[in-house]
């Protein structure tokens, strides 16, 4: 074990291991995905021959990040956990090897397109709308927000019906609770506008949206040409004869994620109570038509993504924004003082 590399500001440490990666894992040629941080590869222990998969993140604070972040949550049942994390050098440059579960089962949407045995119904929706949200309130709870929450980073361990389905991919999780000084009542003034938030619920409210379009999604939203300006624009609707069966509740909780305001957008408790989250098992077993349109919309299914993915990052950096305005706005000596050291510790991380 290393002198700690990677730590939290909670005062959460990791210990990489520093031994070579190759003395505890055999590492295959085999992609299991590619990434913008570059690949995941297939990897078998030496000692149980088990397989893993294999994320390689270059040294940097944002890799730090993701790692600590990582760890910390992943012993969640809907999180993708993690088994091991290295640190070793290869010519000089320095990276932090993480060996995580295998998600045999793939991506959310591809197993759903799959689905032979009968149509996708509201209920299987509710049942997955129910893991993925308890995830994010596994992280919210913990000032967690994870701030790239897309079908991409949901996947299954199986692909039988035994698969869970976890989050992973925490390359832009941010800790959120070391503004929480900034929100108390004496310090209002950085918070007159009505609007606006805090920083950490801004960042939180990221993830409700996420909620809100995999929802959305789930329920058989034709893809093309709509889907992406809906994206872009916020105007969701619920046209027939893809929504005519749909409950009123899940149109609600749809509009309540999706809330163009964040200030107004609910909260993950709030999810959570709503009952067709709450009672998901109750929820009516109407037929969608999500498998068809996921079929039908496979061409120009990466073109969501990377609506999304475009939506995802502005969302990023107005709600950063939001917090630098905010911050600027305010003129007490006393605020300035902590508005520093508020901003120090940002820095620090
Ligand atoms: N534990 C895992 N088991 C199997 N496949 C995985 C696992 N983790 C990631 N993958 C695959 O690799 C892809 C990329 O992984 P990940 O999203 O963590 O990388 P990234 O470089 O941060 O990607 P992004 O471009 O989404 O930011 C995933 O979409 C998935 O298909």
């Amino acid at each position: 074990m290393d002198e700690p590399s990677v730590r939290l500001s909670t005062g959460n440490i990791i210990y990489p291991k520093t031994n070579l990666i190759s003395d505890d894992y055999e590492i295959s040629n085999t992609v299991l995905g590619l990434g913008i941080n570059g690949k995941v590869l297939q990897c078998h222990n030496k000692d149980n021959g088990q397989v893993y998969a294999l994320k390689v993140l270059h040294d940097s604070l944002k890799a730090r990040r993701e790692v600590a972040l990582h760890w910390r949550v992943s012993g969640f049942r809907h999180i993708v956990s993690i088994i091991d994390v290295y640190k070793n050098s290869y010519n000089g440059n320095v990276c932090f090897l993480v060996v995580m579960e295998c998600m045999r089962g793939g991506e959310l949407f591809q197993r759903i397109q799959n689905q032979q045995t009968g149509a996708f119904t509201e209920r299987e929706a509710a049942k997955i709308m129910q893991e993925i949200c308890s995830a994010v309130k596994y992280l919210h709870d913990r000032n967690i927000a994870h701030r790239d929450l897309k079908p991409e980073n949901l996947l299954y361990t199986l692909p039988d019906q035994n698969g869970v389905l976890k989050l992973t991919d925490f390359g832009f999780a941010k800790e959120v609770n070391v503004h929480a000084t900034l929100e108390t009542p004496c310090y209002t003034p950085y918070y007159v506008a009505p609007e606006v938030l805090g920083p950490e619920k801004y960042d939180k409210s990221c993830d409700i949206w996420s909620l809100g379009v995999i929802m959305y999604i789930n329920h058989g939203q034709a893809i093309s040409p709509g889907m992406k300006k809906r994206i872009r624009t916020g105007q969701f609707d619920f046209p027939d004869p893809e929504w005519s069966g749909v409950s009123k509740d899940a149109r609600d909780l749809i509009r309540g994620m999706l809330c163009v305001n964040p200030a107004k957008r609910l909260d993950i408790d709030q999810v959570m109570c709503n009952q067709w989250i709450a009672k998901y098992g109750e929820v009516p077993e109407t037929p969608l038509y999500t498998g068809k349109m996921l079929k039908e919309g496979e061409e120009t299914w990466p073109e969501v993504q990377e609506e999304m993915m475009r939506s995802l990052a502005t969302m990023r950096v107005d709600y950063d924004q939001v917090h630098i305005k905010s911050l600027n706005n305010s003129s007490n000596a006393l605020l300035d003082k902590r508005r520093k050291k508020n901003l120090m510790n940002v820095l620090k991380k």
